[in-house]
């Protein structure tokens, strides 16, 4: 396991100084798991779950002026201006006085990496990369059953090929970092969050 726990970083930026800041990212391909295991990692941590895409999707049902040019780029499985998604991931951060985050689905690309520093002014401290073979995921989005807009074959695709494209630069920069924790994403949700757990357990001294 690539991966050293690090110390709770002071809020900067637009978010609280006072306010102790423990942040994870939570990436992975379309179907990889990343909510599932984050609902576990609720349940057992503590956390905070903040979904980048469920955010955007409750952007879309709120009607707001967005929301057109966010729906039209999920059916078209791309990437939303950075801007947008930060300032939507900083609203829920602010809205709560625990500082422990999972934020799930982001950063998808450097865009999203970069932004995410300039506005919230924060760094991760531990990324979770749910390493997870093309096949399954295309299986498990195929039976998600959740009426998604993306969750069909054609938007599969071209999900996938976006993270192709765009996931790789994240990932070595915080490997390079020594901030990623790569799980094998194959297993039942069961197995597969004995192998998260320790993760969380090992940072629970250093909060
Ligand atoms: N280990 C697993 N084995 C089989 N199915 C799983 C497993 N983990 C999750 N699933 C199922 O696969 C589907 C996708 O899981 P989930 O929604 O957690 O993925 P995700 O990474 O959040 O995807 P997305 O990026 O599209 O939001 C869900 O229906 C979930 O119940
Ligand atoms: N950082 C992000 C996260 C998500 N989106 C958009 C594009 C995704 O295909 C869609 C669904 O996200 P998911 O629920 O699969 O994490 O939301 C984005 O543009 N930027
Ligand atoms: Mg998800």
């Amino acid at each position: 396991m690539e991966f050293s726990s690090a110390e709770p970083f002071k809020g900067e930026g637009c978010l609280s100084k006072e306010k102790n800041l423990y942040i994870t990212f939570v990436l992975g391909g379309p179907g990889s798991g990343k909510g599932t295991q984050c609902a576990k990692i609720v349940e057992n941590f503590g956390y905070t779950h903040l979904s980048a895409g469920e955010l955007l999707r409750q952007e879309i049902a709120s009607n707001s002026e967005d929301g057109v040019m966010i729906l039209d780029m999920i059916k078209e499985g791309k990437i939303v201006p950075s801007e947008v998604t930060v300032k939507l991931i900083q609203k829920g951060m602010e809205s709560c006085d625990n500082g422990k985050f999972l934020i799930d689905g982001f950063p998808r690309n450097e865009e999203n990496r970069t932004a995410f520093e300039q506005i919230i002014g924060a760094e991760p401290n531990i990324v979770l990369f749910f390493d997870c073979p093309e096949e399954e995921m295309i299986k498990r989005v195929l039976n998600r059953n959740e009426g998604r807009v993306d969750d069909n074959i054609e938007t599969i695709r071209k999900r996938l090929k976006v993270f192709a494209a765009s996931h790789y630069p994240v990932i070595d920069y915080y490997s390079k970092k020594g901030k990623l924790c790569k799980i094998d994403a194959i297993g039942t949700e069961d197995e597969i969050f004995e192998r998260v757990r320790p993760v969380f357990a090992a940072c629970e001294g250093v909060q």
